[in-house]
């Protein structure tokens, strides 16, 4: 049995406090395995029924990166244009993706059809596939962050057009596209808060009791 002590509980909640959204990154490569570390870690992650939904595709193709760069774009233009005045002054500042400086892109699918677990759990709830791969995602974040590594999730993209640039089998289903590398700064609150677009809440606005 494996004991946790204050001091490790400590370091945890330091951890959490400062796992940031990371889109400004350093040119230097992540060393050889950091990846395939990053996706093991991610791999121990609960998962409905035991069916490790995930499916993750490195990207390193030049030609695939430009084209998921592309539509990054479009669509991030698309977006700007939902917003207007003030607002939309304020999200044409914002840095919503480090695609052009990560070393690392990495996007992550979730298989539905897969037969890995038997459909327990998810016969009434079927997005439970999703939500496994959501939380493979926030292990990899946070796993990232102890190595000093960080990871950036880009959804500003045509899932679609992702998964034809990424050729990759029809049933999977695009969850996120992420950016990984080593941070150029570091901070504690997140750059949507230090940019004034929204700020942190505390838990007590999203409690109730009954
Ligand atoms: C599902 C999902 C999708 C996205 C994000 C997150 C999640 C969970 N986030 C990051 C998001 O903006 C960030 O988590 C919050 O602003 C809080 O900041 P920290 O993660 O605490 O630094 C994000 N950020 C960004 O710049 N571009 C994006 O397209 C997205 N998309």
């Amino acid at each position: 049995m494996v004991e946790f002590d204050d001091t490790f509980r400590r370091q945890l909640r330091e951890l959490f406090v400062w796992r940031r959204d990371v889109r400004r990154f350093r040119s230097d490569p992540l060393p050889d395995g950091a990846m395939d570390r990053l996706i093991e870690t991610a791999c121990l992650s609960p998962s409905v029924g035991l069916s490790q939904p995930w499916r993750f595709v490195i990207v390193d193709d030049a030609v695939r990166r430009r084209a998921v760069i592309d539509d990054f774009r479009a669509c991030n233009a698309d977006a700007l244009s939902c917003y207007s005045g003030e607002r939309a002054a304020r999200y044409a500042t914002l840095k919503l993706s480090g695609l052009e400086q990560a070393s690392g892109h990495l996007a992550v699918f979730a298989d539905k059809t897969s037969d890995i677990g038997h459909g327990l759990g998810r016969a009434t709830m079927p997005e439970t596939t999703e939500y496994s791969v959501v939380s493979a995602i926030t292990a990899m974040w946070l796993a990232a962050r102890a190595e000093g590594i960080g990871l950036g999730w880009v959804s500003i993209l045509n899932p679609d057009r992702v998964h034809a640039i990424l050729d990759v089998p029809d049933p999977w289903k695009f969850i996120a596209y992420l950016c990984i590398g080593y941070p150029e700064t570091e901070c504690d609150r997140p750059e949507l808060e230090q940019a004034k677009w929204e700020h942190r809440r505390g838990a007590n606005e999203f409690t109730l009791r009954r």
